[in-house]
């Protein structure tokens, strides 16, 4: 749910605002209406369908429009134009034919911000700099083997995990999935990008995972602030501003203390390029004058908040998502157990190297992301009109793509809404009959897709993998009740459960080494 402040406060702007738009309503270029547009659900007079972003779950609100109106809609807030897209066939030739005129994401909502502004890799236009920072975190972290380079790292971080869970079941505590999931995904990259995990001792790490989730919680409003900022920006208002930046401002202050650490280390070590994490990489890039961009000590900034962000909290979420479907499962705990027990030795963890050789917990991840996608609507901007499913489109417009509703379209998904990870599977009859339709439609799409498609989808897959497995291979979950609560939530623009899960692990394989 929204919270009444926040939409008091929008009610207010828009009673404020609306007569003096209605004023400059026709000073505004309008979007070309001489072509076939797509067509249009009833709007409301002025805003247009501003409601809608505003519903509390809109990702469902969307997708109900479009069951209604189809699956290429256009919508428009104020004078700004919106393309909805819900269908994978749509989607599909979106990214075939125009995956460079929709490869950037348009102003930020504040540039001056660390968080979602304009030095970010996030909202930087497709371009030199986002060319070269791509390849950069592709070699440093996210390419194949930079993440087997990585690989102890995470090693011991699911060794932790395991003998922190291990330890709430011994004192038969309950736990919040969420919290212990977000321990593992944050240490996790924290110590592949900046060399060590936050500190537990002096509360730093509880400080940065809070930032995380509170500023996760404000993404809506930085999606809002984006979308009105040319209008409002006429008229002298900066939406949001001061929440945006407080944030930008605390992540300013966290980041600041570990580039003072990296570069007191670099200054004692100069001459020692090896074992450098991306940090120290990223320093040493920005010294250096021959470098093929000059990055700014921001742009390293501004990085660093989006790998927190897309290195934590999307995982974390997922993993819950996907335990509650889990423990609401009891078939599929039998089958992933048997399958880790041929593959996984009982004396040992399940480790990143068994993924491959356990086909069915693969399934069961895909599955996961697929019913609860963490980023359920992603956007974009094209750059030039073109045309789309049969439509023209228009410059500038912002393209929301629904990953919720195209995942959960039932022309294409045998039983949409169920929780089925034989869907994925290489053998079954689904399976086979969704390979004939993979061609022409583009229908999974959790991680996005083109050129600018999640970077981290391998290493998200290597977490929610490795931590669910391990979950379901040496603990069995007690709830209260018979059946997980699976109502769900947006918290900003990500997909949460409305009921957090939590339950009492209970030691099922008990011959592992003890703590060191
Ligand atoms: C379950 C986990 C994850 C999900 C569901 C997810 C989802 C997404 C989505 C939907 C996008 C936008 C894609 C598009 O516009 O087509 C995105 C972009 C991005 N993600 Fe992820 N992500 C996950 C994990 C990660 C991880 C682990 C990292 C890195 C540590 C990461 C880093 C990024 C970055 C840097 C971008 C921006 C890419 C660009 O603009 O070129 N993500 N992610």
């Amino acid at each position: 749910m929204i919270s009444a402040e926040f939409q008091n406060y929008f009610i207010s702007i828009l009673i404020c605002f609306s007569t003096l738009f209605c004023l400059f309503y026709f000073f505004f270029k309008k979007p070309n209406v001489n072509f076939d547009l797509p067509p249009s659900p009833p709007s409301m007079p002025v805003i247009g369908h501003l409601h809608l972003l505003l519903s509390s779950l809109i990702h469902k609100s969307f997708q109900k429009i479009s069951s209604k109106h189809g699956p290429l809609l256009h919508l428009r807030v104020l004078n700004i134009p919106i393309v909805l897209v819900s269908s994978a066939s749509v989607a599909n030739e979106i990214f075939k034919a125009h995956d460079l005129n929709i490869s950037s994401r348009g102003l930020p909502a504040i540039d001056e911000s660390l968080f979602f502004g304009s030095t970010g890799f996030f909202s930087a236009p497709h371009g030199d700099y986002w060319k070269f920072m791509k390849k950069l975190i592709v070699t440093m972290l996210l390419g194949p083997q930079a993440i087997e380079r990585s690989r102890a790292v995470r090693a011991e971080e699911l060794e932790r995990f395991y003998f922190d869970l291990l330890d709430k079941a011994t004192k038969k505590e309950t736990v919040e999935i969420r919290k212990e999931a977000m321990k593992f995904t944050n240490n996790s990259t924290c110590k592949m990008i900046l060399g060590r995990r936050c500190s537990e001792e002096n509360g730093e790490g509880e400080r940065v995972r809070g930032l995380i989730t509170e500023s996760i919680a404000s993404t809506r409003k930085v999606l809002i602030a984006t979308l009105l900022r040319k209008p409002l920006e006429k008229l002298g208002i900066p939406l949001f501003k001061k929440e945006i930046m407080e944030f930008s401002g605390r992540y300013n202050e966290v980041l600041e203390r570990f580039l003072a650490e990296h570069e007191e280390e670099l200054e004692k070590h100069h001459d020692h390029h090896q074992g450098m994490d991306l940090m120290g990489v990223l320093l040493e890039v920005k010294r250096d004058e021959n470098a093929e961009y000059k990055i700014t000590r921001d742009d390293i900034k501004s990085l660093f908040v989006e790998l927190f962000l897309g290195g934590t909290d999307t995982s974390k979420q997922t993993i819950q998502w996907t335990m509650a479907e889990i423990i609401n499962s009891p078939k599929t705990v039998e089958r992933l157990r048997e399958e880790m027990d041929s593959v996984v030795e009982k004396s040992r963890l399940i480790q990143e190297t068994d993924l491959p050789n356990l086909p069915y917990l693969q399934a069961v991840v895909k599955e996961g992301l697929r019913l609860y996608p963490p980023v359920p609507i992603i956007g974009r901007r094209l750059q030039k009109g073109c045309e789309m499913g049969g439509f023209y489109v228009s410059e500038k417009a912002t393209l929301i793509l629904n990953g919720y509703a195209i995942m959960r379209d039932p022309n294409h998904w045998e039983d949409p809404d169920e929780f089925k990870p034989e869907r994925f599977l290489a053998s079954s009859k689904i399976a086979e009959q969704e390979e004939e339709v993979r061609e022409q439609v583009l229908k999974y799409l959790t991680f996005g897709s083109g050129r600018r498609g999640c970077p981290g989808s391998n290493l998200a897959h290597i977490f929610l993998g490795t931590a669910i497995g391990m979950m379901v291979q040496c603990f069995d979950w007690r709830i209260k009740g018979d059946k997980v609560n699976m109502e769900e939530s947006l918290s900003g623009m990500v997909l949460t459960m409305a009921h957090p899960l939590k339950c009492t692990p209970v030691p099922r394989l008990c011959s592992f080494p003890v703590r060191h």
